[in-house]
């Protein structure tokens, strides 16, 4: 009938547990911690709670379950007296450190707990090894009842005793351990079946005189008193019983008509069962737990602040990468300025170097231009135009004109270098070469030629033989082939300022056009264009040779070039000055009388040929330059036959000229003309006193000529070719 609970630890406390009520109700405190542990426990008591209920159904009980769940026990155990109206129970006094048979007082708190808070309607007895420790009186008016009208105590201490009798089977190990091993409540109802009165039956002697047995009461005992007070009381209550028993039988109707009518026996299983076993274990775990909690939130803690500590090394981090990025942003920058810095400064240096080699260049170019002009000596100037004197002067052994152009006006360093360029690469026999330049001084260095100007010549200066008529056609042919030249280079050079003080003559009478493309290098323009020449107020001047046309429009064209080709041609027939010059021939041709206006000190001109000129001279006066012919096709084929016609009297030219031909030891080394003063110096050769002093102040100590050391400076007059020269001069 009773089987042992299977519980792991408990079953040798529970193996005589006896149920037999219709109810159960097990109380077990809240473990939220061990949730999971909770409701395996609370799995298996329910098990457990479904055995007691089929064993008990299987001796006519009908029991059921009732399940709380509380803070703890004891709670739940008032609780359950509360809700059900428990009337009686039964519970263990003592803890299981305290089980022991002389306990005097009741040591579980838990009982205590019940004792102090549980119903008053509640009779309590607390047991502990089978010996009642305490009792806690139920409701007075209940015992005063009882007391009074012991009839159902009678009854029951019967119906219980007799049950008792019935069922001899339980021993007194079995009461025990059932008061040991649990706490259990039961209620009685009147009409309660016989297993109802089984269970109760084991607290009856307690019920009977609890005061009395509260000290070493035995089961044998208990069972003994119980049966005696039932004895005693059979007879002098049984009328008052009968009554109780009516009365409480209504009264519980009452209640079981108040669906409340179930009669129980509600078996109280709370956990205290596993007071020993899990609540320790919890208690164990809680505490293991607890500090692992608390280890946990000190670690938790501990990694929050890691956690903190590794976000502001991040931020950090991100902060020194931004700024790296910069740092090497920056860096890329300043080495790219670096390497354009360097760059710079190696262009800087080149620039630096080419101008310091340009300024030794144009220092060397000065020096040599100031050596070459004895430091510009005046009596070394041969000339002075509107653009600056001319000097004469030796360089590298060879008599050089140098021009010194003026600053003002003029281009800047490079053009003035490229124009510099274009006109020393122009090469014509009857063009002045361009030697050199000095860019410093600005100034132009060309072949020097002996004869002067054709101006000087015309006009006779110096004792000038006149020009004879055939020289004079020659020289005319020469500067039309000239012009013809400048006017078809690319680009187009065009005089612009042609003279007869531009036309050069030779030791031979040969012609050379002087200051071609000049015009370009003092203006704004560049070369090839046509530009104004004198838009300058300092160079503003006008001359007789001048295009009109230029004049009025400022253009200069390549006609202006034959317009001045014109006068010169109408001066080498006549010889006269510019000024009405034009006038004068055309009245003469109108009048033809050309022959009065010619140059007699030139010989007998053809008088056809002299026409021909003088009308081809007019013609390229003519104001409108549409009229003016063309340099090929009008001037040239109409001089170039003259000039072979030239040839019979040439002849003769040639033989008065070959007479004219100066000695060669006549003439100055240094200044290649006809010496003066001739001296001889240390290395036996004879210059122009005036030549080689200029070449000794300058600083110089060896020969012009051999380029060795002078012995000495002195100078030695060369008497006798002085004599000769002198001779040869009177001669001629
Ligand atoms: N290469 C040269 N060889 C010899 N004498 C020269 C040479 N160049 C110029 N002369 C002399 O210098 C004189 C001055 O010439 P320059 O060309 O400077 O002035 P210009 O022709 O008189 O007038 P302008 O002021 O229009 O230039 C010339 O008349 C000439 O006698």
């Amino acid at each position: 009938m009773f089987k042992p609970y299977q519980s792991k630890g408990l079953e040798q406390r529970r193996s005589g547990e006896v149920m037999t009520d219709r109810k159960l109700a097990v109380t077990k405190p809240q473990q939220d911690t061990f949730s999971a542990f909770h409701e395996l426990e609370k799995k298996k008591m329910l098990d457990v709670l479904n055995q007691y209920c089929l064993i008990l159904a299987q001796e006519g009980v009908r029991a059921d379950k009732v399940w709380i769940e509380m803070d703890n026990i004891e709670k739940g155990i008032v609780e359950i007296i509360a809700r059900y109206n428990i009337r009686w129970l039964v519970m263990g006094a003592a803890a299981d450190k305290y089980y022991s048979k002389k306990l005097e007082a009741i040591k579980s708190k838990k009982a205590m707990f019940v004792h102090q808070h549980a119903p008053i309607s509640c009779h309590i007895w607390f047991v502990c090894k089978g010996c009642l420790i305490y009792t806690r009186d139920g409701r007075k008016d209940r015992l005063l009842l009882t007391n009074s009208d012991s009839g159902i105590e009678q009854s029951e201490h019967l119906r219980l005793g007799s049950y008792e009798q019935t069922h001899r089977s339980l021993d007194a190990d079995d009461f025990k351990g059932i008061l040991e091993g649990f706490n259990y409540q039961c209620t009685v109802n009147s009409s309660q079946s016989s297993n109802i009165a089984l269970s109760t039956s084991k607290m009856m002697p307690f019920l009977a005189d609890e005061e009395e047995n509260s000290q070493g009461l035995t089961t044998e005992n208990a069972s003994h008193i119980l049966e005696l007070a039932i004895l005693d009381a059979k007879d002098s209550k049984q009328k008052a019983f009968g009554e109780a028993v009516k009365r409480w039988k209504e009264e519980d109707d009452a209640m079981e008509a108040n669906a409340r009518q179930i009669n129980l026996m509600i078996f109280t299983y709370s956990l205290f069962f596993s007071h020993f076993y899990w609540v320790a274990e919890a208690k164990a775990l809680e505490n293991l737990c607890i500090k692992e909690m608390s280890l946990r939130k000190e670690m938790e803690g501990v990694l929050a602040r890691e956690k903190q500590e590794i976000e502001r090394t991040k931020n950090q981090r991100n902060e020194f990468m931004k700024e790296l990025q910069v740092v090497q942003e920056q860096k890329s920058e300043l080495e790219s300025q670096l390497a354009e810095s360097n760059c710079n400064v190696k262009d800087l240096e080149e620039k630096i170097i080419s101008a310091v080699e340009l300024l030794i260049s144009f220092k060397e170019e000065r020096c040599s231009t100031e050596r070459a002009t004895q430091e510009f000596d005046p009596s070394w100037r041969i000339g002075e135009g509107r653009y600056g004197n001319v000097y004469k002067g030796i360089l590298r052994h060879v008599h050089v004109a140098i021009k010194m152009l003026p600053s003002y006006g003029s281009q800047s360093q490079l053009d003035f270098q490229n124009g510099v360029e274009i006109l020393s690469r122009v090469r014509h026999p009857h063009l002045i070469t361009l030697i050199g330049t000095c860019l410093e001084s600005r100034s132009l260095v060309y072949e020097y030629v002996r004869n002067g100007s054709l101006e000087d010549c015309l006009e006779c200066k110096n004792k000038r033989f006149p020009l004879p008529w055939q020289t004079r056609i020659c020289i005319a042919t020469e500067i039309c082939s000239a012009l013809i030249f400048l006017h078809s280079n690319k680009p187009c050079i065009i005089h612009g300022n042609l003279k007869p003080s531009k036309v050069l003559l030779d030791a031979n009478s040969v012609s050379k056009i002087n200051d071609f493309g000049i015009s370009y290098l003092i203006s704004r323009g560049k070369m090839g264009h046509t530009i104004p020449m004198y838009n300058d107020s300092k160079t503003n001047f006008t001359s007789v040779y001048t295009d009109p046309q230029y004049l009025e429009t400022g253009t200069l064209t390549p006609e202006s070039d034959i317009y001045s080709f014109g006068i010169i041609l109408l001066r080498l027939l006549t010889g006269r000055p510019v000024s009405g010059l034009v006038k004068d021939v055309k009245c003469a041709l109108e009048k033809e009388n050309v022959r009065a206006l010619l140059d007699c000190s030139s010989g007998d001109w053809p008088a056809g040929q002299a026409e021909l000129l003088a009308r081809l001279a007019l013609n390229c006066c003519e104001n409108n330059r549409l009229n003016r012919p063309d340099l090929v096709s009008d001037i040239w084929s109409v001089l170039e036959p003259l000039r072979v016609s030239c040839i019979d009297s040439a002849c003769c030219r040639s033989s008065k000229e070959l007479h004219r031909r100066i000695p060669s030891h006549f003439v100055c080394p240094i200044f290649q003309e006809v010496m003066k003063d001739p001296q001889i110096a240390a290395d036996g050769f004879t210059y122009d006193a005036e030549a080689i002093r200029g070449w000794l102040r300058s600083g110089h100590n060896t020969s012009p000529m051999t380029n060795l050391k002078l012995a000495h400076c002195s100078l030695l007059p060369n008497h006798a070719l002085h004599q000769a020269i002198q001779e040869w001069q009177q001669r001629w």
